[in-house]
């Protein structure tokens, strides 16, 4: 579904984001890819989406290489859910955010309102359809930027840290969404727990490099390679430290 070969990326000021990345990614795979601040997350999430400028190597998603030219076709295929729903979300209306995407795509508006609603409804959240998005909380935010990406039927999904800054009942909520996603799935987060709740592997970005890959059980639960790449076993799996 999504293949990285031999790619390396520097920004314009000369700085080396990604070094020498090599990656093939099934289909409907639910992937954690974890690193310490500066690993190089993003900055591959912006190379896949066309952000950044491939300037050598070649991301393949769906037979697909992503080039100016094809842009628009992979942006069908590939989805992004930003960390911050504020980066996604701009209309007044819910309903208007989520029907943002199938609008452009220039369908008739019942497709686009039939699009629209069995997001919501898949969602869970059909109650927010007629809400203004900056007044909703920090979960329901998220919830929202998933589903207008949702709603373009993308046959993968990345996600910038979905669980940051959310209480621990909507961090669950959140977790639940996208839990039952069943396509692929590209995750960046620091929330290891998560991983080892809803992933089947992981990949550590490491300086920019891939550090290791392998299931979750072969990663998060090896303290040695973890704090190699200055990360820690997730919470559930350390001891309790009560003063
Ligand atoms: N626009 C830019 N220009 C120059 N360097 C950049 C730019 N954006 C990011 N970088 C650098 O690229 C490296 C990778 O950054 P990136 O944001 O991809 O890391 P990350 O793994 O997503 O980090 P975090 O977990 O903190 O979000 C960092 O050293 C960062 O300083």
């Amino acid at each position: 579904m999504l293949e990285i070969k031999k790619l390396n990326y520097a920004y314009p000021d000369g700085h080396q984001a990604i070094r020498d990345v090599n990656l093939k990614i099934e289909e409907g795979e639910s992937i954690a890819l974890v690193g310490a601040n500066g690993a190089g997350k993003s900055s591959l999430f912006k190379l896949i989406i066309g952000i950044s400028e491939i300037k050598e190597g070649a991301i393949i998603v769906d037979d697909l290489p992503v080039e100016k030219k094809t842009l628009k076709d992979i942006r069908r295929k590939v989805g992004m859910v930003f960390q911050n729903p504020d980066d996604q979300l701009f209309m007044t209306k819910v309903y208007d955010d989520i029907a943002f995407g199938p609008r452009n795509e220039l369908l008739d508006e019942h497709v686009v309102e039939e699009r629209v609603v069995n997001v919501l409804e898949q969602l869970g959240i059909i109650h927010l359809r007629d809400r203004m998005p900056h007044r909703l909380s920090g979960g329901e935010k998220r919830v929202i930027a998933i589903a207008s990406v949702l709603a373009m039927n993308p046959r993968v999904i990345l996600f910038d840290e979905p669980t940051s800054f959310l209480d621990p009942q909507a961090r669950r909520n959140v977790i639940n969404t996208l839990d039952t996603l069943k396509m692929t799935k590209v995750i960046a987060t620091h929330d290891l727990d998560m991983a080892l709740d809803i992933c089947d592997r992981v990949i550590i970005l490491h300086h920019g490099s891939v550090f290791a890959d392998g299931t979750v059980r072969d990663i998060l639960f090896d303290e040695n390679l973890l704090s190699q790449c200055h990360l820690e076993l997730p919470l559930c799996m350390q001891k309790p430290r009560v003063r």
